[in-house]
Order: structure tokens, then C-alpha cells, then sequence
């Protein structure tokens, strides 16, 4: 049997004691190795969700498992440690440091934690191949992250995410700037990548055209009555 690569029970989740609930669902596996596309309107839950499944966030009810590890029961340094190491991230604003250069955002997983800078093998030689591998040429490599136009920012986001080859890599919406058939080119790519090193993908779209990509898709329901 493939083991999960994430197990979520029974989930809720309020940002405020009196609001509305923000996520509420019973049950959502993603089995290791496998893409999930999640999807839902604006307000559904969906970057709630992305940072309850990384511990950002810990829920009112319920159980997120991520590797056979239960969140929850985790000191929040630890939950910091565990998302550092086995959590890559591509933010939908790609959250670059701008005054670095591309090479060097895809290097900075590897600084924060060094199971991700071993897996790397020789770090900046892997963040090279990873750069080369999301079409993005040699001179880019150097560019600062400021000089970089939107869809090489994301390739750069996507790099960062893959590198040290985190067991899950997470999405979230990073495609919106883009037009349909880069959007296309860009899911590709990723999850070529992220089969390669056998990593689970979680991504995160409004728009539905993009389903078809991914092993397996799920819909939040948007806000739900307290
Ligand atoms: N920091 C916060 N504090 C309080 N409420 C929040 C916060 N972030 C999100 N919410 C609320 O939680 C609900 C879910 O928001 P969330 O951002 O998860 O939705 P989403 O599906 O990702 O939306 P979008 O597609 O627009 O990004 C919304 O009602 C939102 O107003």
C-alpha cells in the first residue's frame, strides 16, 4: 500500500472564535508521490489550508498527518524545523528577495535546513540544474530577482521550492499572472520535476481548466455557517 504523504481528519479551522468556519472538512489524503489540485472559489479556505498542512497555522478540530507525522503534536519550533526541511513552498506572490539573485533564492532552503542543503548534494550545482530544468538560461542565473520578468520569477519560485528535494512541494496559485499556455508549460514542468525526486504536490488554483494536469483534484466549498 502507498503510505500517505498527507492524512487530514475531521478539520476545522476559524480565524476568530466567533466567525465563520474558514476551512471544515471531514477527510483528505494525498497518497506519496501523487499530484492533488485544490481548488475552490476566492474565500473558500484554500491558502488557510496550505498553512494549517505546513503547521503555519494549528486547527481548532482534527488531525493533520504530513509523513506520518501528526502536526499538532509538535512544539511550534519543531513544526518550524519540520516545514523547513520537508516543505517546499511557491507563494503566489513568489515572495523572492529581491536583492538576491535568482541562484541565490534557490538557495536559500539550504540555509535553513540542512537535511534539504545534504539532499542537495553540491547545492549550487543542483540549483543550477534545477534553474536549467524550469528553462531558465545560464545569464538569468546571476540576475537579481528584481530584474526578472513574472514567469521567471516563478520558475525561480518553483526551483527554491524543489530544491533538496522536499517530500511535498506545495503551490499556491502561483500561475494567475499568467496566460494559458505558459500557465500549461509551467504546471508541466513542475510536476515533471517533482516526479522526478518523487514529491507530492499540492496545488492550489481557482481555475478549474487546470485539473487536468494532476493525478487527482479536491473542492473546498468556500465559507461555511459557524
Ligand atoms: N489572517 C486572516 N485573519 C482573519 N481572517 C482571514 C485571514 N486570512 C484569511 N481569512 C479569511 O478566511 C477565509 C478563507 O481565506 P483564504 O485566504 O484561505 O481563501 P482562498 O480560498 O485562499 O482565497 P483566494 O482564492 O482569494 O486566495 C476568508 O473568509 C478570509 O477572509
Amino acid at each position: 500500500m502507498t503510505p500517505a504523504a498527507i492524512r487530514i481528519d475531521d478539520l476545522l479551522f476559524r480565524w476568530r472564535p466567533d466567525a465563520a468556519p474558514a476551512v471544515c472538512l471531514r477527510g483528505l489524503q494525498v497518497d506519496a508521490g501523487k499530484s492533488l489540485f485544490l481548488h475552490g472559489p476566492s474565500g473558500a479556505g484554500k491558502s488557510t489550508l496550505l498553512n494549517l498542512l505546513g503547521g503555519v497555522l494549528l486547527p481548532e478540530r482534527g488531525r493533520i498527518e504530513v509523513l506520518g507525522q501528526v502536526l499538532g503534536d509538535l512544539p511550534a519550533a519543531r513544526r518550524d524545523a519540520f516545514r523547513a526541511d520537508h516543505l517546499g513552498f511557491i507563494f503566489q506572490q513568489f515572495n523572492l528577495l529581491p536583492w538576491l539573485s535568482a541562484l541565490e533564492n534557490v538557495l536559500l532552503p539550504c540555509r535553513f535546513s540542512r537535511r534539504r542543503a545534504q539532499r542537495a548534494g553540491d547545492p549550487v550545482a543542483e540549483a543550477r540544474r534545477l534553474l536549467a530544468a524550469l528553462d531558465l538560461a545560464a545569464p538569468v542565473h546571476d540576475a537579481p530577482a528584481a530584474e526578472l520578468s513574472v514567469g521567471q520569477q516563478q520558475r525561480v519560485a518553483a526551483a527554491r521550492a524543489l530544491i533538496g528535494r522536499p517530500e511535498i512541494v506545495i503551490a499556491d496559485e502561483p500561475t494567475s499572472a499568467l496566460d494559458a499556455a505558459r500557465q500549461d508549460a509551467f504546471i508541466d514542468l513542475l510536476l515533471a520535476e517533482a516526479k522526478a525526486v518523487a514529491s507530492t504536490v499540492v496545488f492550489v488554483s481557482h481555475d478549474q481548466r487546470l485539473a487536468a494536469h494532476f493525478d487527482a483534484s479536491f473542492a473546498l466549498a468556500g465559507e461555511l455557517p459557524a
